[in-house]
Formats: structure tokens, sequence, C-alpha cells
């Protein structure tokens, strides 16, 4: 059942290489970085477009303007705002991850899961599923601070910043209110990386010229870009579950399964969907970035001699 790692396969001729939990977690780690360096921008332009209110500071017409109106005010620093927090906590969440996806390997994927000519994608999302037990103990806390600071009023804030948020969370409901939404960032992070590794692998695969044993730089810029929005595809419904639940008052919601009744008896389906645009224009480039800077470093690594 097992797939041996780092032991050569022989699929239908071909060996299929997959790197050890080390290389994947190093790799992983670097994929991150890129994934923040080249997405910042995206999210900053995002957040300012979520936070305008009519009438009042700078307004934006689009995502073009506001890009624009940013570089114009503040230059390229404008858009890297606050880009140390993710940095921190992306970077290694990003190595757990693929981590955790060869850990899932070793548990779900057959010895042939990876031959080209019938790769298994049921096996293969399986193991990327498994990445989100190894995640979710460090996200679920920072994604219900993340979202409260998000989505706090700004004229009459709660929370100062980051720190404050956890203290008064923990000192208002214990362990038990700062993980809040750990089940459904579990469901949220194993649905997403299901279609995002199956989906990576798939078209890594298509994008591979015959006879060779990887795609170029540019089909693998597609495959993590395309990767990246099928994830979040999947993945948004359970997002938006899991934030209203993280930033819902006290007492307000028992579990993902109300806020699902409630989103469902007063706003209807289309609500799950919201920030659709937003979190598509983000995706692309910052999984093909993600991706190339994980396939990479399994370059670099191999090129040093690491195993
Ligand atoms: C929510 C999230 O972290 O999604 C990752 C891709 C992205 O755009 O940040 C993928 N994954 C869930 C596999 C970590």
């Amino acid at each position: 059942m097992a797939a041996e790692v780092e032991a050569p396969q022989q699929t239908h001729g071909e060996e299929v290489k997959q790197p050890s939990h080390l290389r994947s977690f190093i790799a992983g780690g670097i994929g991150g970085t890129a994934l923040v360096v080249v997405g910042h921008p995206f999210d900053t332009v995002k957040v300012k477009i979520q936070t305008m209110t009519p009438g009042v500071g700078p307004q934006y017409t689009g995502v073009m303007d506001c890009a624009r109106q940013t570089l114009a005010q503040q230059g390229f620093r404008g858009l890297y705002n606050g880009v140390l927090a993710p940095l921190a906590g992306v970077t290694p969440m990003f190595a757990l991850c693929f981590f955790g996806y060869s850990v899932g390997k070793d548990m779900f994927c057959d010895a042939d899961a990876f031959d080209p000519h019938n790769l298994k994608l049921v096996q293969i999302g399986l193991a990327g599923a498994t990445s989100a037990a190894f995640t979710t103990p460090l996200l679920a806390p920072g994604e219900r601070v993340k979202c409260l600071l998000q989505s706090q009023d700004p004229k009459n804030p709660k929370y100062s910043g980051t720190g404050d948020a956890f203290k008064k969370i923990y000192k208002e409901g214990g362990l038990r209110s700062v993980n809040r939404g750990f089940t459904g960032t579990f469901l949220r992070d194993a649905t997403g990386s299901a279609f995002y590794f199956s989906s990576y692998e798939y078209l890594k695969v298509l994008f591979t010229p015959e006879g060779q044993t990887s795609p170029s730089v540019v089909g693998t810029l597609v495959a993590g870009g395309l990767a990246g929005m099928l994830n979040w595809t999947a993945m948004l419904p359970l997002d938006t579950l899991k934030t209203r639940l993280q930033v819902a008052p006290e007492g307000k919601y028992g579990n993902i399964h109300h806020v699902f009744a409630d989103i469902m008896r007063n706003e209807g389906p289309r609500a799950l969907f919201r920030g659709f645009s937003a979190a598509m224009v983000r995706a692309f480039p910052a999984n093909a970035a993600c991706f190339f800077g994980y396939e990479g470093a399994l370059k670099f690594m191999d090129w040093l001699g690491l195993d």
C-alpha cells in the first residue's frame, strides 16, 4: 500500500521518484515564501477594496485602479505593507503542508500512484487532504485572529493587533474560544488540498512533453496557478462558513452546520461564494509562484546532491 519514498518506482518502464519528507518540508517552505512574495500585493489590493468606505478616504473603481493609486501614492512598498506577518506564518505553514502531503503519500498512495500513464488521483487527493491534519493546529487559531482583525469596525476597533486579539479571546473563552473554527478550518483545507495536489499532479503530467520527466517553467507556472484556482473554488463555501463562525459573537452559532442553516435561510447559496473574484485574482499568480518555488527548490537540492 505505502509508496516507497525516495525509491525510484518502476511505472510502465518510467521511474517516478517522490521527494523525501525532509525535502518536501524545505521545498514547501520555499514555495510558501514565493507565494507570499507574489501574492501579497494582490492581497493588499483585495483588502483595500473590501474595506473601502463610500465617500470616505481613497476611492477605487476596481483592482487595477487600486493598484495604480497605491503605487502612485506609496510606491512599491505600499503594496507590501504588512508582509512580514504572513511571511512568518505562511512559510512554516506551507512547509508543514507539503510535509503532510508527503506523509499522506506513504499512507494512501500505491507505489504506482504517480505513473504518468495512470495517475491514481483519488489516492493523491487523499494524500493531499492529509496535509490539513498537519496545518490546522497552527492555522485555526491564526485564522480566528486574522478574521476578527480584518472584519472589526475600523472606527471602533476592539483589538489593537494580533497579540492583543489573542490575549482578549483567550481571556474571554480560553483555548476553546481561541480554537473556534478548528473543524471548519480542517474541513476547508482537507477539501482544498485534495483538489490542490491532485490537480497539480494531473496538470504536471499533462504539460510534460513526451519523453521528458517534467514540464517547462511555463508548464509548472500554469499547473500551479490552475491548481490554486481549483483549490479555492472547492474550498470557498467552507471558507465562508468557517469565517462566519470565527467572527460571530459568542454563543451565536454552535458549529458550521448552524452557520450553513442560517445562510441558507437568510441569504441563499450565492452567499457561500462571496469574494470569489478576489480569491481567483490572487490564486493564479500566488500558486504559480508557489509551485515554481517548490519545484525549483527540489531541483536545487538535487543539484547540491542533498538527499
Ligand atoms: C487557504 C490556503 O492556504 O490555500 C493554499 C493556497 C493559497 O492560495 O494560499 C493551498 N493549501 C490549502 C493547500 C495550503
